[in-house]
């Protein structure tokens, strides 16, 4: 599979600025791009990355989202003076020219479209464009929001023209509504353009009816538009990664792209004076995590909005650092989405359940709940789960929101992210080879009698022999091994899944352990009694009411290996518990027998390794060696295989998902997908 990170940026695109006094452009300066790289170069990452020089976007090429007229009346304005600059201004709005902005506009239309062209052609798997002027709202024949030329919208068409591509995603993180895309992708259903935007019932910039959740787009493109309007201020982490969970990642998972675009706009981002959001930059390595298993990896970012200098650079580097497959952050304090980003989830499910068979069941607005009274009190400290207070981001006030002068608000750094020296480690009898890239795991040195009496006497009946006695106790070694973060991930092959995992959840030094346990057969009894792990098991056998809050059992009617049964769990349920329950560990035992098509239990092992910084252990059953090569790639960091358009899940499997959803969110609200009706 293809490896590598583009990084495509030209100090040229700094050349330009605003020349006259409007308090609305101002904020939209040279630096930054300039902060932007200088903190990749300075934290090494742009030098992890393949340099890739700009170029100027041919007439052709814009003309793929422009009209012949506004490009040659753009094309005059390096030959005006200031006077004309500001007369042809007046003629769009909120953008500003420049003599030189025509060719930087050209330079960011020439980057993005290198970008494809790497990407596109397995130069690399994928990378960023710095780009300035940005492109969202743009449109065919008007300059907007600081944009000139739509760079991300003419290059899904150069993506479509020249590479083939049959189905794009376009994902705008950016807080403004990139009108410009959607009315150019409006009746396309070959591009699916999803957008979360600030929108407070339509007072908010740009002001627009279309930018609502009820603009689905039209006639063949109905359904794929996607708008989730914010109508309150101070979103957070948890507001995001609900929408991703329980909006764009179910829906982009069934159109099944074969590239993704990024419009990242990080004016989304905490201290922006645009977007005043509460989420801080970390979370922008979660939501590239999640977008990073589809399309065969081929993601293209293309910087769009971000006004906070700060929180702007921190963004982009937690965006690269995360295409170039560095483990992502804990993701802290997450709680549930608060009521006004329910409404918006709901809204947005609701309207595109026709279009979209991972919506068709969503569920009936929230019944009455004596407990979901004022359900989102402000709460400091972190929620894991259960035992934490119920949900909700530390940083948001439900009521009004004093728009705070952003020089007030202040966000912790994001901790480094450090990549283990060995990324994955595998356990394996000899006789079973070792895949390319992985190392095969042996401890520095062997059981003691002691610990070998400890092993045989608590996980081996007295007659087991030796090698039983050292495959457990390699096994604890790995585990010691990555949660010194010395190894990042592992694979075992194991006699007995079920001892192994209960040996590792008791071994284990982490505060949470996450175990998924795939396929038929019980979860041992001393593992749902650990009150320190969290038992996911995803299984065909009929629902029973038999769990406690740590063992929550997932039934599939038409059996485990339903491809679009799981996917919908593994997005719907499984992921949104792992964000919130932040477990130090996460275990993936896949059961013997287990039947399951290659790219879904890749399209598994990949997504859990945005938890617990990718220390992922999974655990095989040895006479099943199938899986080892698959997994292995995974968890080297190679993409997941795409599944292929989904189709619907069974409605009864649906059904279940949504009583369990139910019975869950008041322990786990990350899960909720409506709001608790208004009293
Ligand atoms: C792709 O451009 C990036 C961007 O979306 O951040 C542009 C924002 C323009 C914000 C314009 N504010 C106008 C306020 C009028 N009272
Ligand atoms: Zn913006």
């Amino acid at each position: 599979m293809k490896m590598g990170t583009a990084l495509i940026y030209d100090e040229e695109m700094t050349k330009y600025k605003l020349l006259w006094v409007d308090p609305v452009c101002k904020i939209e300066v040279p630096e930054r791009l300039i902060v932007s790289y200088e903190a990749l170069v300075k934290s090494g990452l742009a030098d992890r990355c393949v340099s890739i020089p700009v170029r100027e976007a041919t007439d052709a090429e814009i003309l793929l989202a422009h009209s012949e007229e506004y490009l040659e009346a753009v094309k005059k304005t390096p030959f005006m003076h200031l006077e004309e600059l500001m007369t042809f201004t007046q003629k769009y709005g909120d953008v500003y020219f420049h003599p030189n902005i025509y060719h930087c506009a050209k330079l960011a239309v020439g980057a993005t479209l290198q970008l494809v062209d790497n990407v596109m052609t397995g130069k690399v798997r994928n990378g960023m464009a710095l780009v300035r002027p940005p492109g969202h709202h743009s449109q065919s024949s008007a300059a907007n929001g600081f944009c000139v030329f739509n760079n991300v919208a003419i290059a899904a068409q150069y993506a479509k023209k020249h590479h083939k591509a049959k189905r794009v995603l376009i994902v705008d993180w950016d807080v403004h509504h990139g009108q410009g895309v959607q009315y150019c992708f409006e009746d396309d259903p070959s591009v699916l353009y999803f957008s979360w935007h600030r929108y407070e019932h339509q007072s908010f910039w740009p002001n627009l009816k279309e930018s609502d959740f009820d603009s689905v787009g039209s006639g063949k493109g109905a359904g794929f538009n996607v708008n989730v309007p914010w109508n309150k201020v101070g979103m957070g982490n948890s507001d995001y990664l609900a929408v991703f969970f329980h909006v764009l990642l179910p829906v982009a998972y069934e159109f099944s792209p074969d590239l993704v675009f990024i419009c990242a706009g990080f004016d989304s981002a905490i201290g922006d004076p645009e977007g005043h959001m509460s989420a801080t930059p970390d979370i922008f390595a979660h939501l590239t995590h999640l977008l990073m298993n589809l399309a065969d990896g081929k993601v293209c970012a293309v910087l769009e909005g971000g006004y906070n200098l700060t929180s702007l650079a921190q963004s982009v580097c937690q965006t690269v650092q995360t295409l170039l497959g560095d483990p992502a952050p804990r993701p802290a304090q997450l709680g549930g989405a608060c009521e006004s980003a329910l409404e918006s989830i709901h809204s947005a499910r609701s309207i595109h359940k026709k279009y979209w068979s991972c919506l068709q069941h969503a569920a009936a607005p929230f019944p009455e709940e004596p407990s979901s009274k004022n359900r989102r009190p402000a709460q400091q400290g972190g929620s894991q789960g259960p035992e934490g207070d119920a949900g909700g981001d530390a940083q948001r006030e439900e009521e009004k929101v004093e728009e705070k002068e952003e020089e007030e608000i202040v966000w912790p750094e994001p901790l480094r992210r450090v990549a283990p020296s060995l990324r994955s480690a595998l356990l394996l009898p000899d006789a079973v080879e070792c895949p390319d890239g992985c190392a095969r795991f042996s401890p520095a040195h062997g059981p003691g009698p002691l610990e070998r009496a400890r092993l045989r006497k608590s996980y081996l009946k007295e007659s087991e022999d030796e090698a039983s006695v050292t495959l457990l106790y390699n096994l604890t070694a790995l585990l010691g091994q990555m949660e010194k973060n010395e190894i990042r991930n592992g694979l075992a092959l194991v006699p007995d899944v079920s001892m192994a995992a209960t040996l590792l959840t008791s071994a284990s030094l982490s505060k949470r352990v996450l175990l998924v346990w795939m396929g038929e057969g019980p979860v041992p009894s001393q593992i749902i009694e650990d009150e320190k792990t969290l038992v996911v098991h995803i299984n065909s056998m009929e629902p029973h009411e038999a769990q406690s809050k740590y063992y929550i059992p997932i039934p599939l009617k038409k059996g485990c290996g339903d491809t679009a049964g799981v996917m919908q769990a593994v997005l719907g349920l499984l992921l949104p518990l792992g964000y919130q329950y932040e477990p130090g560990l996460v275990l993936l035992a896949r059961l013997p027998g287990y039947q399951v098509e290659g790219g879904l239990w890749q399209q598994l092992t990949c997504l859990l390794q945005g938890l617990a910084l990718g220390h992922t252990l999974v655990l095989l059953q040895e006479n099943e060696t199938a899986p080892v090569g698959i997994t292995a790639s995974c968890l080297l960091g190679n993409a997941a295989l795409s599944l292929g358009p989904l189709v619907a899940p069974g409605p009864e499997d649906v059904g279940s998902f949504e009583r369990l959803r139910l019975r869950l969110q008041t322990d786990w609200p990350l899960l909720q997908t409506t709001a608790p009706e208004k009293r």
